[in-house]
Order: C-alpha cells, then sequence, then structure tokens
C-alpha cells in the first residue's frame, strides 16, 4: 500500500488582481502553479530573494489568503480555501514579527486560548490548563500566563506566538521568516526548541528562511524560487550544493553569508 503523503500541494498558484483607477485591473502573479509534498516530522525551506512568493505561498498554504487556482491535501484529505476550522487544527503559521503579531492588549493566556475557545469544545477550566501545559513546551513559565506581551522579550513573544500555534496540535507549522528579527543567540535557541519540538512531537515545518546556514541546518528539503517561479526543488544537500539552474546558483551565491560551492 502506497503511503500517502502528509501535505500535498497540487498546481497551487495566486494571482493577485486590484482595481487600478475606476476601470482598470492590474495582476500580479506572485507565484506560478507549483506542486511539492511534505512528509511526517520533515522540515521544507522557502528561499528566493525579496518578491519571489515565499510569503504569498506561506500565507496560501495557512489559508490566510485563498489560491487562484490548486488544491492542498493534508493526510490525503482535500482542505478547502474557506475550512478554516479543519485548516487550523492541521496546520498553524507563525508570523513573521512577534512584535507586531501578538495583540499588546492581551494577557498571554487570552492570546493562547482564543484558538481554543474559537475551535474546541473545552471549558474554561481545560482551556488553561492546556495554556499552562503549552507554556511549559516551549520554555515558559506558568507566571507569563498573566502577563501582557508588553512586558516580555522579543525571544519569548516568539515563544509565545509558536505556543498559540502548537495549542490545537497542529501537524505542521508554518513559518514566516520567525526567526529572522531575533539576535543571534536568542535565534539559536529558537531553532534548537523548533527542532526538539519537532522530534518530540513528529511536526513538519515550511519555513520561509533566508540565511543559509539555518537553512542546512534545519531543512530536509528547500524549494527555490525567482520571479513567482520554482527555478529549484529538493533534498537540501543537493540544492545547496549543486543547483541545478543559472538562476539557482546565481541565487545562491547572491546571499552574501558563508555560502560556499562545492563543485560535485
Ligand atoms: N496584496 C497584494 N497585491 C498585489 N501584489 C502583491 C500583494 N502581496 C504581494 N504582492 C506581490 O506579489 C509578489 C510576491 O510577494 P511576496 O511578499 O510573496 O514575496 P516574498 O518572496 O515573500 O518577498 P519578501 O521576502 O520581501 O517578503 C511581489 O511582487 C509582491 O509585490
Amino acid at each position: 500500500m502506497s503511503q500517502v503523503p502528509l501535505l500535498k500541494v497540487d498546481n497551487l498558484s495566486k494571482v493577485f488582481v486590484n482595481q487600478s483607477g475606476l476601470f482598470r485591473k492590474v495582476r500580479k502573479t506572485a507565484f506560478y502553479p507549483l506542486s511539492f509534498t511534505l512528509e511526517r516530522g520533515q522540515t521544507l525551506a522557502l528561499m528566493g530573494e525579496a518578491g519571489s512568493g515565499k510569503s504569498t505561498l506561506a500565507k496560501v498554504l495557512a489559508g490566510v489568503m485563498p489560491p487562484t487556482q490548486g488544491s492542498v491535501y493534508i493526510d490525503g484529505d482535500k482542505i478547502e480555501a474557506g475550512d478554516d476550522k479543519k485548516r487550523c487544527k492541521l496546520l498553524r503559521m507563525i508570523f513573521q514579527d512577534p512584535n507586531t503579531s501578538l495583540n499588546p492588549r492581551s494577557r498571554i493566556g487570552q492570546i493562547l486560548e482564543a484558538p481554543l475557545s474559537l475551535n474546541t469544545d473545552l471549558d474554561a477550566e481545560q482551556r488553561q490548563a492546556l495554556a499552562l501545559d503549552t507554556l511549559r513546551m516551549v520554555g515558559l513559565l506558568p507566571d507569563h500566563y498573566h502577563f501582557y506581551p508588553g512586558m516580555i522579550s522579543t525571544g519569548q513573544k516568539q515563544r509565545v506566538a509558536l505556543a498559540r500555534a502548537l495549542i490545537l496540535s497542529p501537524r505542521i507549522i508554518v513559518a514566516d521568516e520567525t526567526i529572522s528579527t531575533l539576535d543571534l543567540s536568542v535565534r539559536s535557541q529558537i531553532i534548537n526548541l523548533l527542532l526538539s519540538l519537532q522530534s518530540t512531537l513528529g511536526l513538519s515545518y515550511i519555513m520561509v528562511a533566508n540565511d543559509l546556514g539555518v537553512v542546512r541546518h534545519i531543512s530536509d528539503q528547500v524549494i527555490l524560487m525567482h520571479e513567482g517561479h520554482v527555478v529549484e526543488a529538493g533534498p537540501t544537500a543537493r540544492v545547496l550544493t549543486n543547483p541545478q539552474s543559472e538562476q539557482g546558483l546565481r541565487l545562491l551565491q547572491s546571499y552574501n553569508n558563508e555560502y560556499r560551492w562545492h563543485r560535485g
């Protein structure tokens, strides 16, 4: 019996159509039809220069916006564009900047319990117990339950954002440059936390990431995008050391951190 991939993305694309003036419509293709699969416990990195379509792909996968065409299947089950209840129990997104993605007027406990109130039948006591458990899972303290986001550091806010994503026990976490705003030492703590959660919970990650060191360290597969097209896709080691296309090679060389080009 052939095993169904955890995530299957089939011919997905997104075209923005915006009104310009009274009669004119401007179409902008954020990403052209693309397909890929992701297995359980694996990490896919989405790379590409600014405007290549990575964030829009992440948002379409997370249901923040509908695709123009194509389908998303989780465990063989098609996730329809408007079916947020089903989607958010399977796949959750963490946004780029925890300083803006958490409501400053809500206590952390309320932030964590909001998805439970919306998507589960748990009572107040059960919601609180789960929120406290999830805080512990991401390395925060029970006291943080009562704090406001403004009272904690950016790294701790990123842990809260991760806890909010984890609280419904999803199978897949989509993270949009989640760690790029953090300083180096906090960044490595969050990466280690993501890796340990992956091994204990069997999570799969889709990460928009542009740091080659991080991508090499955490991802199993890479999709490299350029102007909405996939120019390279495959196992991380192969894509990073032996890109098949001119554009892929140029893009990888343009990442001006410690990328080394190894000839095969
Ligand atoms: N709401 C929108 N309306 C029209 N065009 C949009 C909209 N959102 C994004 N775009 C365009 O779609 C393309 C892809 O944008 P996207 O933000 O997905 O790229 P990205 O690779 O994530 O870039 P960055 O690294 O800068 O976030 C860009 O040309 C962008 O200008």
